[in-house]
């Protein structure tokens, strides 16, 4: 039976993936034998960390049809907004809790009384309170550490007497002495906040060095759900998602795609994909649904993605070589995983590297019927145009080919 990862509302939902079309070997599961399974639930901040990509901006329908989105997908808690940062955030907050999502609505706010205030009049129920806590950032904004906990302090208890839930985000605590770490996070925890965000902000840690803080936080915060909010600097913020999952946090930070500020958030998406295919851990996530969520974004946002990209690149299962057409017909020889799991078809295309069993499937697939010893003679002609013009042939271009061949 699916675990149920919505944790937050009664509307949860059950995403079960065939594992007959999952062809990743055994090996995974030898080694993680014995290991128990944790869940986390998903937490997007698309709209807010996501917006922090430069020069996106989405306008307010943008906003709620990403929210949409995003709540198909099922993650458990949507980051609906700043509000500080425009009028426009405040009305697609306003217009996003007025959609009846099933996702849980989080606001964000810095330890500043007046943006607790924007996220509690906008009637969000739940908040992130953040704050700086590394030397460096504090530095950088000329704040001393005993101001700063005075501003956590203040910014959380005003959001806790104003009946708000509030989870304390310690920005760039992967970098902040673990003393005052501690300090920073316990006074949150005194002054109300009842969940704790670890913060990479700027991707830097490993993910033993996740694994490292998450059990170290949670050996003393006991019950408190911890989160984690990992950057993809160095390529590893899947590695470091997985990681604070297996170390027990509760929620994890990303959005679709990993758009974001320089190389990006966590990509949830692909975040699923790993839990589900590699690890055998149900996350709730509809991952039929996320190439069309990843295309969408990219039209509303403006941005391409390499077509390689896990998840969702366009050429997951479009092969050119030769040597994988000749396997084709048995897709578990030449994919981790069906191409069902994901939605999309899966196809051949004609170019430099292309050899006889792709020619034979294109023919098949184009219902041409070639003379014998036609085919050798149409795979020497695809190569040579595709070298000659240094990339695919178009369908029209193969069927021109084999007039001329035949
Ligand atoms: C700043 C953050 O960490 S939020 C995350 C990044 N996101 C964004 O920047 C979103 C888009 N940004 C914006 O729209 C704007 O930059 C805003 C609304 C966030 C800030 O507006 P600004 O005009 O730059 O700053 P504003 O005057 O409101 O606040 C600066 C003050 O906040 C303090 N401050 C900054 N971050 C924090 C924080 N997380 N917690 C407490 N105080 C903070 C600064 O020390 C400064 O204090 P001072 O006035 O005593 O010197
Ligand atoms: O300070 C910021 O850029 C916002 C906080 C954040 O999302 C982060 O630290 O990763």
């Amino acid at each position: 039976m699916a675990r149920l990862l919505r944790r937050s509302k009664s509307s949860e939902v059950r995403v079960m993936i065939d594992r007959s079309r999952i062809w990743t070997g055994s090996l995974n599961e030898t080694a993680l034998a014995g290991r128990p399974k944790p869940s986390a639930g998903f937490y997007d901040t698309t709209l807010r960390d996501g917006e922090q990509a430069v020069g996106v901006v989405f306008g307010v329908e943008q906003k709620l049809e990403i929210a949409k989105l995003v709540d198909g997908l099922g993650v458990g808690r949507i980051e609906a907004g700043f509000p500080r940062v425009s009028d426009e955030d405040k009305e697609a907050i306003k217009a996003i809790s007025a959609a009846g999502l099933k996702a849980e609505l989080w606001g964000f706010a810095r330890a500043i009384i007046e943006d607790v205030a924007a996220v509690a009049d906008l009637g969000l129920k739940h908040l992130v309170i953040e704050a700086p806590i590394s030397d460096a950032k504090l530095g950088a904004l000329e704040v001393a550490r005993e101001i700063v906990l005075k501003r956590i302090k203040d910014a959380v208890a005003f959001g806790a007497k104003n009946g708000l839930h509030v989870a304390f985000f310690g920005v760039d605590s992967t970098r902040a002495d673990l003393e005052f770490f501690e300090t920073a996070y316990k006074t949150a925890i005194e002054a109300g906040a009842i969940e704790l965000a670890i913060v990479d902000t700027l991707g830097i840690a490993c993910p033993e060095a996740v694994d490292f803080l998450v059990r170290r936080v949670k050996s003393w915060a006991g019950t408190v759900p911890v989160h984690f909010h990992g950057h993809n600097d160095f390529g590893l913020a899947t590695a470091c998602a997985v990681a604070a999952i297996n170390a027990g946090a509760s929620w994890i930070h990303g959005t679709i795609d990993g758009i974001g500020e320089r190389a990006g958030n966590a990509n949830l998406p692909e975040i699923a994909l790993t839990l589900e295919l590699l690890y055998g851990i149900q996350t709730g996530i509809d991952l039929a649904r996320v190439r069309d969520a990843s295309k969408r974004l990219r039209q509303i946002a403006s941005y391409e993605l390499e077509p390689w990209k896990a998840a969702v690149g366009r050429n997951l299962f479009i092969r050119e070589t030769g040597a994988v057409a000749a396997q084709f017909h048995i897709p578990q020889a030449i994919e981790p995983y069906s191409s069902e799991l994901l939605n999309t078809p899966r196809g051949i295309v004609l170019g430099k590297k292309s050899g006889a069993a792709s020619i034979a499937i294109k023919c098949s697939e184009l219902g041409i019927e070639a003379p014998p010893g036609a085919h050798a003679r149409l795979l020497a002609e695809v190569k040579k145009l595709a070298m000659a013009k240094r990339r695919l042939l178009s369908d029209a271009e193969f069927l021109e080919l084999a007039r001329q061949v035949s």
